[in-house]
């Protein structure tokens, strides 16, 4: 089975790639998921470990994480996130590796959809090609106020904080521009699956 990471910046249409692979009956695990299980089970080992290290106010009184109160503490301290991503990040990556175990399909690839990859990210071990789903910058920002009724500006924000076009173009083996209709995605993703079915035969 070779494994495939789909990223790309915020609003660039991964959740909608990853929709039209699914309909090709392509399995696709979705970091962010993992990521929010986690985070939201009451006293799992990563919420004992986040007590560790910030302290119980991070903790909401149902046992999982206080994202309001961790939101904040990100927004003031930057290394805040990094503290928590060295947490998170290995435990997410052990919950892929065990799904990746579990899949049964009968397909000759899979996805793994991660939002954010760096040059230095582990989830790198565990994929063996990358796609990227790229954007023509004004389209997404456009995309995202109307999904999230966020700002122009709150939009900016958060694309400075995340990998640039650069970066994320030097990790990727292929990419689909969504910067045109629902369609043209459609289509873009049925020509990939094909390459992807060729491939590894
Ligand atoms: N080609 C397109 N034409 C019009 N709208 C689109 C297109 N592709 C995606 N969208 C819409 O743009 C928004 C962002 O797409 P999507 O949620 O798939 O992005 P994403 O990369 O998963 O974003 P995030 O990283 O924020 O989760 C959604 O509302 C989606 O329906």
């Amino acid at each position: 089975m070779m494994w495939i990471g789909l990223t790309g910046g915020i609003g660039c249409g991964k959740s909608q790639a990853a929709a039209f692979f699914r309909q090709l009956g392509v399995v696709v695990i979705d970091a962010d998921a993992v990521n929010r299980e986690l985070i939201d089970t009451p006293n799992s080992p990563a919420i004992s470990l986040i007590q560790n290290d910030f302290g119980k106010a991070f903790i909401d009184s149902s046992g999982s994480l206080n994202r309001a109160a961790m939101r904040e503490l990100i927004f003031t301290q930057p290394n805040a996130k990094t503290k928590l991503e060295q947490i998170l990040h290995p435990l997410i990556l052990q919950r892929i590796v065990l799904l990746q175990k579990e899949i049964n399909s009968h397909q000759n690839y899979a996805l793994v959809e991660l939002p954010i990859l760096r040059a230095n990210s582990l989830f790198l071990h565990i994929i063996q090609r990358v796609l990227l789903i790229h954007c023509d910058e004004n389209i997404r920002i456009k995309r995202v106020m109307q999904r999230n009724s966020f700002s122009e500006q709150q939009v900016k924000n958060i694309i400075a904080n995340q990998p640039t076009d650069a970066e994320r173009l030097a990790l990727a083996d292929d990419v689909i521009d969504n910067s045109g209709s629902l369609k043209d995605l459609q289509l873009a993703v049925e020509r990939q699956h094909i390459i992807y079915q060729s491939l590894n035969k």
